[in-house]
């Protein structure tokens, strides 16, 4: 009989994540019925929106997360025993499922494309959702033009990295903020940054002061918080900011939120764009946006890095280690 490893969400995350939260269970896998596929996951996901998206998620229910898995049997003529398949089953090592009754937000199962000789985790990541969220997020609401000056912070992570890949491929001057000397490093040399700092020993205005002089034309925000504020007073009239993620405060209590500096001051005066954004919006446009990744990653145009932890057993240190600054590039857990 084949058993199903998952982690279920016994108590919703309060601050850092906590991993008494998750409780790891096994199960039979069930028989396979009319039009059903079985998948075994290879490779798991661990991203942000976890920690604030779980907050919604019943407890007992399986802890939420995408994989890409191999089908091992099939009952449906649409999925074949081999393929690879990119799914939002949940912290799960065996999933049954029935394609035509799936209607996940998330977002539906689906193939990967050839790859060719690059690993399948790579649909995790730079050409899956977190790549996705770089390439519409910043070419849609921001539209970055060449010579303009970029900023993109947790620069160094699996979003964050693509965009400033994406803005340097544009001709943009792009500049990144980081975690730590090593990520700065890395932003520099090995995915040429023209400028990259460690907020964590660099104030982040004069840091824009010093690499930025003339000011920013286009925000791409992960971070939030008081960071934000520092780099919307360094904006050039008519900039643009993509507000995708704010992992400053998903730790936070909702009822005693950080405040910041007010922002209106520079979005009137100086007549910004602001925007917040789920990278769902695109859906429609997965293929499109997938197949272009797959080319740029072929032509070495965008470079990737994946900080990958061994065991489905360590999905809560791995999901942990996020928040703790831990990944360079994209954060996946080897089954
Ligand atoms: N809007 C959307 O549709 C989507 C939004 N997102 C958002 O994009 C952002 C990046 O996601 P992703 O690339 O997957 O994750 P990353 O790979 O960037 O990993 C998270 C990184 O965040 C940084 N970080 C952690 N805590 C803090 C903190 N308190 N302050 C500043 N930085 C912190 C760390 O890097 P460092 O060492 O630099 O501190 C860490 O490595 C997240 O905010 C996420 O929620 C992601 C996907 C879709
Ligand atoms: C397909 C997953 C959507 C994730 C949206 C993320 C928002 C913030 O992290």
């Amino acid at each position: 009989m084949v058993k199903n490893k998952k982690f279920i969400l016994v108590k919703h995350f309060e601050g850092e994540i906590d991993k008494s939260c998750l409780k790891l269970e096994e199960e039979n896998v069930p028989t396979l019925k009319a039009n059903e596929v079985l998948t075994e996951a290879l490779w798991m996901s661990v991203d942000p929106y976890m920690r604030p998206y779980s907050a919604h998620l019943p407890l007992n229910s399986v802890m939420i997360g995408s994989q890409v898995a191999k089908v091992v049997e099939s009952k449906n003529e649409r999925f074949k025993v081999g393929q690879l398949v990119l799914g939002y089953f949940g912290w799960q090592t065996h999933t049954v499922w029935n394609p035509s009754e799936m209607s996940s937000a998330l977002g539906n199962p689906y193939v990967l494309p050839d790859f060719g000789d690059l690993p399948p985790s790579l649909g995790l990541g730079i050409v899956g959702m977190p790549g996705l969220t770089a390439y519409f997020g910043l070419l849609e609401l921001c539209d970055p033009k060449p010579k303009e000056v970029v900023v993109v912070n947790s620069a160094a992570g699996a979003v964050g990295s693509c965009v400033g890949q994406i803005a340097k491929n544009k001709g943009c001057f792009v500049i990144g903020f980081a975690g730590s000397d090593k990520k700065v490093k890395w932003l520099k040399e090995t995915l040429k940054f023209d400028a990259a700092f460690n907020y964590k020993t660099k104030d982040v205005s004069e840091a824009l002061k010093e690499a930025a002089p003339g000011g920013v034309d286009v925000y791409f925000d992960n971070v939030g918080g008081e960071f934000s504020s520092s780099v919307l007073y360094q904006m050039k009239d008519f900039g643009r900011v993509a507000v995708c993620g704010s992992i400053s405060s998903y730790n936070a209590d909702h009822k005693h939120l950080p405040k910041a500096t007010i922002i209106q001051p520079p979005l009137i005066f100086k007549q910004l764009k602001m925007e917040g954004f789920v990278v769902t919006r695109w859906k429609k446009r997965y293929e499109e946006g997938i197949g272009q990744l797959l080319k740029w990653v072929k032509e070495g145009k965008l470079v990737y890095e994946e900080h990958v932890t061994e065991g489905f057993e360590k999905l809560p240190d791995a999901l942990l280690g996020l928040f703790q600054g831990e990944n360079t590039g994209k954060a996946v857990v080897k089954v």
